[in-house]
């Protein structure tokens, strides 16, 4: 995965928005659904990959039984290693059909969650402008 990059002398933040997640909570073995953000910084090299790549992250670690929290953590622990970036962010936004049509049924909640690496880590500026970019509509 990940193996198709590129060289782009690009070293800003490049964010994929909005990409459409669909997995399976683990507890309950029904869907939870929504939405991932991932983004990242290059490293000093200034390499990029593929922006359906992004998407196919996603997709990879979404097709099993999982808690959203690992979901987002495996999504940005990945592209890092991957590209080796200067920063990673991945933001995730769904909602858990395990909350909505059993238990305690509150249908529309929303969960989100976030993974930050590098220097979305320790910058909060850096970080502060990637989530002004994810929640910009
Ligand atoms: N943190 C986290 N919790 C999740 C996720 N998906 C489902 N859960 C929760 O996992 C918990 C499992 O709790 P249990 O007490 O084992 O199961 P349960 O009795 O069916 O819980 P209820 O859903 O409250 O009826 C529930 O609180 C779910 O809401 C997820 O992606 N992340």
């Amino acid at each position: 995965m990940l193996t198709t990059t590129f060289e782009a002398d690009h070293e800003e933040f490049v964010l994929v928005r909005d990409i459409e997640v669909m997995s399976m909570c683990e507890h309950h073995l029904l869907p939870f659904k929504g939405v991932a953000h991932v983004g990242y910084i290059p490293g000093t090299h200034g390499r990029i990959t593929g922006l359906s790549k992004l998407a196919r992250l996603v997709e990879v670690y979404a097709r099993r039984p999982q808690v959203q929290e690992r979901l987002t953590s495996q999504i940005a622990d990945l592209l890092l290693a991957k590209l080796d970036a200067r920063g990673v962010i991945a933001v995730l936004e769904c909602e858990h059909l395990c909350m909505e049509m059993r238990g305690i049924r509150k249908v529309g909640a929303r969960t989100v969650t976030s993974a930050v690496r590098g220097a979305f880590q320790t910058d909060g500026k850096v970080r502060a402008e990637a989530m002004a970019l994810i929640n910009a509509r």
